[in-house]
């Protein structure tokens, strides 16, 4: 982890996995209002389930154009940790909303992000991953808008050929 600062790149491409593919689309777990609110003129009663809609957050054209494109440039000049961002009190610059967010938002996150962080670096350390070439020699590509259904979701599985990137490397993971 001393080395985080000097891997922007994979900063990068976390948090735009994060966003791109938001596994807890419709915010994960379900959370009801106390009292009475009113929001943008609309009234939420008590006792009303609300839920966080993380895909049509991160899917909103104004906050990340092209939003199905995964472009990890969108965070480039981003530096601040998941935790932070989400603690930094204004939504509008809120990097990603997977892990919830306000009060309840997923004390786990910490974690998550430097285990994330590790396991992106060291797949990358170890493998080359590359698409599987069909019948012609194109590449099988997954479709990028099928997705497992339910309330926690991925891509749905697609071929990869994932190789080790030295005989050194595959002689230390294997
Ligand atoms: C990529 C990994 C993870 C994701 C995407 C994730 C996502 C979430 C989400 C969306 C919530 C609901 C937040 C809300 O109600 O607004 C949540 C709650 C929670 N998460 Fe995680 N989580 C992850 C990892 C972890 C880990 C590693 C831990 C513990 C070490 C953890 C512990 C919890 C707990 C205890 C809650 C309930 C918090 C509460 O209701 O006050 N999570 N998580």
């Amino acid at each position: 982890m001393d080395d985080q600062d000097r891997l922007q790149y994979v900063r990068m491409c976390m948090k735009e996995t994060l966003r791109w593919m938001p596994t807890t689309i419709l915010g994960a777990v379900p959370h009801a209002v106390t009292q009475d609110d009113i929001y943008n003129g609309c009234l939420i009663p008590k006792g009303a389930g609300v839920l966080n809609n993380v895909w049509s957050i991160h899917m909103d054209e104004d906050r990340h154009p092209e939003p199905r494109r995964f472009n990890p440039e969108r965070y480039r000049s981003d530096i601040l940790s998941l935790g932070d961002s989400a603690s930094s009190g204004d939504p509008a610059k809120c990097d990603q909303f997977t892990f919830g967010a306000g009060r309840r938002i997923c004390p786990g996150i910490h974690f998550a992000e430097r285990s994330f962080f590790l396991g992106i670096l060291r797949m990358l350390w170890a493998f080359n991953i590359e698409p599987v070439l069909d019948e012609a020699g194109e590449p099988i590509l997954p479709d990028l808008d099928k997705l497992t259904k339910g309330f926690v979701c991925m891509l749905e599985e697609f071929p990869a050929k994932i190789t080790q990137r030295s005989e050194v490397k595959k002689a230390m993971v294997m």
